[in-house]
């Protein structure tokens, strides 16, 4: 799905309203019936408690004060606390008028905050998409006291105070809930790491927002979901055979991480690849022989650490990195490869630090290879970012300048794309946060690009399978119990779910 900024937002809803043909009134009362229907569904009046419905003078402030209406209907204790504005949206107004005569409704005052007990639940209706700037004077006021109150806050489509698509300037008051509860997309803040401490757990729910508008939306960011992903993976031919399936060739491992070719190559032949050659230092071979019986074993001269580049002409795609180590031999045979590959390249871990220790070779980059830095690697690569939004405009610069795909990984692992736009997975979780968990994707993207997928089918497809993988694991190990061969176990099951269902 796609990314929309605030400003769209707001044109979504008025085409929605059009095509629709229905009211403001009507989208904000089945908003926030959607956002109670999630409250309701988590929380009981009893364990709820007391609760506490900020409103802002807006059409968050509206969501709010419909939120009042129907928890109060369903026997919650509720009560209704509005900022002092010099004018109100239509919707709020209206909204206010339809309150229940039993629900209190006060007027927010700066020299008496209301008292705000740490058991009651919070509902944070201040502002939404409609935030043009950082919160001050009573507003900010506001915004601290509830922040230091020590109640559970769930805010109405964003905290309060945060931007929707941009940056706001340090220490800027930012209300810190518990659970963000937006409409039908997730905003751009929700997928940084620097947003985590406000957005706290997000979640989002329908309110049937025009698709049409949707798809013919400008942009060029993207959430990465199950819908995004429909027919890029094809099924596999009944008349196929293992050359149909491509021939990967990995280069990795040194003494003492042959580990890291060893999982790479088994999530490769995990991931559907016909055939794989793994070159290793000699050291190595003996282990992937029997650790990993299908692969094929190419032991370089050396004993400890990559020094000849094998002949290329076999394969269909080639993976290099993971383990390598930064010995300069190794270094020579990054350059060589890069001088010599016409396949497709997958590049990753010490590669991608030996690129950032000599950024010459970057020009020599085959088009269309995929990288696949954390945010340290990528730092080294494209430099210091000020902050999450910064390191977005530098991934978009660096895909740009050297047309290449960038997997930077985190927890909404973003892919950049040469044309600039910035794709964010949404699987995943923070059991893959783990020694080995990066090798495993460097071989789900060798296996998919040699299997002639394109590099963005290949980077979308191997992004999502790899955490879905990882969250199909969890199911069995939990977060903290998982390790990166157990990723290597589910590939098979989270790329089933993703190949395209035969036509009938
Ligand atoms: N787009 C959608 O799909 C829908 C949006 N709805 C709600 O409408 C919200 C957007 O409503 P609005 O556009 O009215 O915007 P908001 O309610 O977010 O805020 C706008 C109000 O805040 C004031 N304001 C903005 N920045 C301020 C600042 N820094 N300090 C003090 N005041 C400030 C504005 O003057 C205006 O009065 C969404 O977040 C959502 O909650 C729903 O009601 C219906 C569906
Ligand atoms: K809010």
């Amino acid at each position: 799905m796609k990314i929309l900024t605030a400003a769209q937002t707001r044109q979504a809803d008025q085409a929605t309203l059009r095509e629709q043909n229905i009211s403001s009134a009507t989208l904000m009362e089945r908003a926030a019936a959607a956002f109670t229907q999630w409250l309701m569904a988590r929380q009981s009046p009893a364990e709820a408690g007391e609760v506490l419905v900020f409103c802002g003078p807006g059409n968050n402030g509206g969501d709010g004060l419909v939120a009042a209406r129907l928890l109060h209907g369903a026997g919650y204790a509720v009560r209704v606390f509005e900022l002092p504005a010099d004018r109100y949206s239509a919707d709020f107004e209206a909204n206010r008028q339809r309150l229940p005569a039993p629900v209190p409704i006060s007027t927010v005052r700066a020299d008496a905050l209301p008292a705000v007990p740490p058991a009651a639940l919070v509902i944070d209706a201040l502002f939404g998409t409609g935030l043009s700037r950082p919160l001050s004077g009573l507003a900010a006021a506001l915004v601290q006291h509830l922040n230091q109150a020590g109640a559970r806050i769930v805010a109405v489509d964003m905290p309060s105070g945060l931007l929707a698509d941009a940056p706001q300037p340090p220490d800027s008051p930012i209300i810190r809930a518990r659970h963000t509860v937006s409409f039908e997309l997730p905003k751009l803040a929700f997928l940084l790491p620097q947003n985590a401490p406000y957005v706290g757990q997000w979640h989002t729910v329908p309110i049937g927002l025009s698709r049409e508008f949707q798809a013919a939306a400008d942009g060029n960011r993207y959430f990465v979901d199950a819908t995004l992903l429909a027919g890029r993976l094809p099924r596999r031919a009944k008349f196929g055979h293992k050359g149909t399936y491509g021939h990967a060739l990995l280069l990795a491992g040194s003494r003492g991480k042959i580990g890291a070719a060893l999982l790479a190559a088994q999530a490769c032949l995990r991931s559907g690849v016909g055939l794989l050659t793994v070159r290793t230092p000699a050291v190595g071979y003996d282990i992937l022989q029997t650790a990993a019986p299908e692969a094929m074993a190419l032991p370089d001269s050396s004993p400890d650490y990559l020094s000849e580049l094998p002949d290329l002409k076999s394969y269909s795609a080639i993976g290099i990195g993971p383990g390598l180590d930064k010995a300069d031999s190794a270094r020579q045979v990054l350059e060589k490869l890069l001088r010599a590959a016409t396949v497709p390249l997958v590049v990753d871990a010490d590669a991608l630090n030996m690129l950032g220790a000599n950024p010459e070779l970057l020009a020599l980059l085959p088009p269309d290879s995929i990288l696949t830095p954390h945010p340290k690697e990528f730092e080294r690569l494209a430099g210091p970012a000020r902050d999450d939004y910064h390191r977005l405009d530098l991934l978009q610069e660096f895909c740009r300048a050297h047309q290449c795909y960038t997997v930077l990984k985190g927890a909404y692992t973003c892919l950049g794309t040469p044309d600039g736009a910035l794709y964010f997975n949404s699987t995943g979780n923070p059991g893959m946060a783990t020694g080995g968990s990066g090798d495993v994707l460097t071989g789900v993207l060798t296996a998919l690009r040699a299997q002639h997928l394109s590099a963005l089918d290949a980077a979308l497809l191997g992004i999502y399978a790899h955490g879905r993988a990882g969250d199909l694991a969890a199911q069995h190990t939990g977060e903290a119990g998982l390790v990166a061969g157990d990723l290597t176990r589910f590939l098979g099951p989270a790329l089933q779910e993703l190949t395209t269902a035969e036509a009938f």
